[in-house]
């Protein structure tokens, strides 16, 4: 029988000290997110971050923590939860962070008969430290647990036409109150290494640009490309004035250059040139959490009007919207009736 997997990042078991740092640990000594030898990361992580981020992350989450739970985790369970009233096969949630683990996940569908899994990471980008880790980590748990199901991924769903309506759909509910002098898009950044290390030609990817409109085999894995299309395809789609709309990267740790431009000095430079009014889409969560919640509907609404921008809107993310519940249903029973999946 067939079922689908949900996989999204996974939260704390609750916003304290005590909770968060087993957390990031868990998540930032994963090799696809810190990726750095074995020993360098174990100093790097345990001996620097975790001595100072998990408080520092703990009141973040404590600003955006609701009475359920984390809004990452209570939105990807209603988005779940309504998913399986679109679909008659079953449907379960894991994180590949956190207590929800993706073993629980398939030992829940595994109990319900399924043997044909379809893994769907709840990123619509491709990023060495989002998708990829999911899918390596569902298929490390199916050989070693459950070996006898079958696995199939849902591709980066970053240009598919429907994924690309329902978020402009909802982009243009977000903007009807709000006369707009600029649209930025912001999108989570990664190390500019990142990209180098996930292009298998290992010439094509440039950082700069000149690259991402060139055809190449290289886009299928490319962090930068894909949040570019989107932004492009977008714009199209609700025909957004030239000039309007640029693409920034936001929730970068220090140390290496990450992808630019950073959205902090995007807030910096927009309102220092008279774009007053701000609305900022952010497109690469399927679901609010603590990076759209905090640092772009909260700190980034400070750091605007601090550099004297007047009014800002953090447009909502998908979230559990009939919609796009409706779209990844469709895409379920596609694979369901027919094996086939969006592109
Ligand atoms: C959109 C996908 C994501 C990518 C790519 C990504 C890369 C990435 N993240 C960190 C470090 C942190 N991210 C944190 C939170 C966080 N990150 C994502 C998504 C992506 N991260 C989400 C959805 C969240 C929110 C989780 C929630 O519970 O709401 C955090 C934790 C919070 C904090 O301390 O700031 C860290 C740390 C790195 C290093 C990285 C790529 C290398
Ligand atoms: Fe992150």
């Amino acid at each position: 029988m067939k079922g689908v997997l949900l996989v999204n990042l996974g939260s704390p078991d609750s916003p304290t000290p005590k909770d968060v740092k087993p957390y990031l640990d868990e998540f930032l000594m994963d090799e696809r997110v810190i990726d750095v030898p074995k020993l360098l990361r174990n100093l790097l992580v345990r001996g620097i971050i975790l001595q100072t981020r998990p408080k520092k992350s703990a009141k973040a989450y404590a600003k955006i923590w609701w009475d359920e739970g984390s809004p990452l985790v209570v939105i990807s369970e209603r988005f779940t939860a309504k998913l399986r009233q679109h679909t008659n096969i079953p449907v379960a949630l894991g994180m590949r962070y956190g207590s929800m683990s993706i073993q629980k996940a398939l030992q829940e569908l595994t109990g319900q008969g399924v043997d044909e899994v379809l893994l769907v990471p709840l990123y619509p980008h491709y990023a060495m430290s989002s998708y990829e880790t999911v899918v390596v980590k569902a298929m490390e748990v199916q050989k070693k647990h459950f070996p006898n199901i079958e696995l199939t991924t849902l591709p980066a769903f970053y240009k598919s036409p429907d994924y690309i309506r329902v978020l402009s759909e909802s982009i243009a509910e977000g903007l009807k109150d709000f006369e707009y002098d600029h649209i930025l898009f912001s999108y989570h950044g990664i190390p500019e290494r990142h990209i180098r290390k996930s292009d298998p030609t290992s010439y094509h990817c440039k950082i700069d640009g000149s690259c991402c409109s060139v055809n190449s085999v290289a886009h299928h894995t490319c962090y930068r490309h894909q949040v570019y299309e989107t932004t492009e395809l977008v714009k199209a789609h609700l025909g957004l004035p030239e000039g309007k709309v640029s693409t920034s990267f936001q929730s970068r740790l220090a140390g290496d250059p990450w992808l630019k431009p950073y959205t902090d000095y995007e807030f910096e430079r927009l309102a220092k040139e008279g774009k007053k009014r701000l609305a900022v889409v952010t497109a690469a969560f399927v679901s609010d959490c603590l990076e759209t919640l905090e640092e772009i509907a909260m700190e980034g609404k400070e750091q605007f009007e601090e550099a004297g921008g007047e009014q800002y809107k953090h447009i909502p993310c998908l979230n559990d919207s009939d919609a796009w519940v409706q779209v990844m249903a469709n895409w379920v029973n596609e694979w369901q009736q027919n094996e086939v999946l969006p592109v």
